[in-house]
């Protein structure tokens, strides 16, 4: 049997929308399955970790967005049970970087392939993170997104419009980083991702060699940058070519730490931490994904 999770919100509406022809498709080919719709922030965490205990699932589906699988893999941690995932957010990193087709019925013909890979996944705290964590004015972003009574109404532009919001008033600070045991220390820094996969943002590949089975984390710090020469730089980062520029410092390594004379905002799959400093690793093929 498969397990769907399915986050009604996620995608302005969209995961909501589509279940009906999912359930039909099903239900036509007479394939085993069961149904649970998220009610709340972290719901999806406790029906994954739920589903993953009953007997004959040998599958659970994610449909929703970054934030869902987000939480579906936690809910999978230690568990051998594959996640399939059927996007339906507005950013789609995850899919993007997987190639999992964007329409449903692409997708969910994949998962009934029935072909799983293990891939990494970076830990922080008792956190899973699929896809990457942002730090400093990209978390401060996140955090302003989620608070915004617009998301609802103005979908993918509210990130455009808080990204210029926040890059106004941003202080970008000094940064201890710990990288395998070598120390680094950056000036005036505006953000540091760490990369498991490629993508973020909604499709900025921002650690153009991130690859979530390669053992390792990306690192891109980008300091030492007035605020309108970042701005100039953004455009860059959807193609990668951003790596190039002397304000950007990429490293890659296994383990993470990550601090500051003040503490900086983390977003972690497009979700908000509350840890802080950071200290993260890699955990290599921790993750069975269709
Ligand atoms: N019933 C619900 N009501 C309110 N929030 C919910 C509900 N179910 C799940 N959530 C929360 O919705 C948030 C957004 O979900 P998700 O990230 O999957 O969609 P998205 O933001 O549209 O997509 P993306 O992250 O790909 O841009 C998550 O933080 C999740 O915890």
């Amino acid at each position: 049997m498969k397990v769907f999770i399915v986050n009604p919100v996620s995608g302005n509406g969209k995961g909501m929308k589509i279940w009906p022809q999912i359930r039909s498709y099903l239900e036509k080919r007479r394939i085993s399955h069961e149904v649970f719709f998220t009610r709340f922030p972290g719901h999806a965490c406790r029906l994954s970790t739920n589903a993953a205990k009953k007997e004959k699932v040998e599958a659970i589906v994610a449909v929703g967005g970054d934030g869902t699988i987000h939480e579906v893999a936690n809910g999978l941690m230690g568990s051998p049970t594959p996640m399939g995932y059927i996007p339906a957010g507005s950013g789609n990193d995850f899919a993007r970087y997987h190639q999992i087709p964007l329409h449903w019925e692409q997708a969910l013909k994949r998962i009934l392939q029935n072909r799983p890979q293990r891939v990494d996944t970076a830990m922080v705290a008792d956190r899973k993170v699929i896809n990457s964590l942002g730090v400093g004015y990209d978390g401060s972003v996140a955090l302003a997104v989620n608070q915004s009574s617009w998301k609802k109404r103005l979908g993918k532009m509210i990130y455009l419009i808080k990204a210029i919001q926040v890059l106004l008033h941003y202080t970008p600070q000094t940064v201890y980083l710990n990288v395998d045991q070598q120390e680094y220390q950056f000036h005036r820094v505006w953000l540091v991702v760490v990369a498991n996969i490629s993508y973020f943002g909604g499709g900025m590949k921002i650690c153009p060699n991130a690859s979530d089975c390669d053992g390792k984390l990306d690192l891109c710090i980008v300091h030492g940058i007035s605020r309108w020469r970042l701005l100039w730089m953004l455009p860059q980062v959807f193609s990668g070519s951003h790596v190039n520029h002397p304000a950007v410092h990429m490293i890659q390594g296994k383990q993470v730490v990550v601090d500051s004379d003040h503490p900086m905002v983390v977003q972690a799959d497009g979700e908000i931490l509350d840890h802080y400093p950071l200290a993260i690793k890699v955990l290599p093929m921790s993750l069975s994904i269709l």
